[in-house]
C-alpha cells in the first residue's frame, strides 16, 4: 500500500520508526515530513498529508504528534478521511474492521515504540468488515454527516 506519513515534533521520532517499519513490510511511503525535530506546527504537515488520502494518493495515513489527538482534530476536517487515536492494538483492530478509519494517529509521548509498532501492525491487517450490517450502517451514517457538512475536493 501507499501510505501518507507525517508528524511534528514531538511525534518526529516515532515516525521514523513508523516509517521504517512500513518500508521493511513493502509499503511505499509518502513522507510530508517533517525531516527534523525544528519545533513545528502540526497542520502545516498534517493537512498536506491528509490531502494525499482524500484525493488517492495515499491509499492509507498514519500520523504522529505529541498525543494524537492534534492530528486527529485537523486530518477528521478533510472531507474523505477518518481518523482515529488509537493507543493499543485492540482499539486499532476496531478502528479498521467496525469503522474503515483510512487515518491512524498516534501520540509519541504516549506511547512507547514498541506498543506503537504493535499498534500499526493490528491496523495495517485488519480489515473493514464490510459484509456486517451493523457495522456498514454505522459508516454510511458517518459518510453522510461528512456529505452534509464537509466541502468535497472538487467543490474547494
Ligand atoms: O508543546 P509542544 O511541544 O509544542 O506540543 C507538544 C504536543 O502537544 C499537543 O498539542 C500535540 O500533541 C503536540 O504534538
Amino acid at each position: 500500500m501507499k501510505i501518507a506519513v507525517c508528524s511534528d515534533h514531538a511525534g518526529f521520532a516515532l515516525k521514523e520508526e513508523i516509517k521504517a517499519l512500513l518500508e521493511k513490510e513493502g509499503h511505499e511511503v509518502l513522507d510530508f515530513g517533517p525531516y527534523n525535530e525544528e519545533p513545528c506546527d502540526l497542520s502545516d504537515y498534517v493537512y498536506p498529508a491528509s490531502l494525499a488520502v482524500a484525493e488517492g494518493k495515499a491509499d492509507r495515513g498514519i500520523f504522529v504528534d505529541g498525543v494524537g489527538y492534534g492530528s486527529a482534530l485537523i486530518a477528521n476536517k478533510i472531507y474523505g478521511v477518518y481518523a482515529a487515536v488509537c493507543q493499543d492494538p485492540f482499539c486499532a483492530k476496531l478502528a479498521r474492521s467496525h469503522s474503515d478509519t483510512n487515518v491512524l494517529c498516534l501520540g509519541g509521548k504516549i506511547i512507547g515504540s514498541a506498543l506503537a509498532l504493535e499498534i500499526v501492525e493490528a491496523w495495517m491487517t485488519t480489515d473493514y468488515l464490510k459484509d456486517i450490517e451493523k457495522y456498514t450502517n454505522r459508516v454510511d451514517k458517518v459518510k453522510k454527516i461528512a456529505e452534509k457538512h464537509l466541502k468535497k475536493l472538487d467543490e474547494l
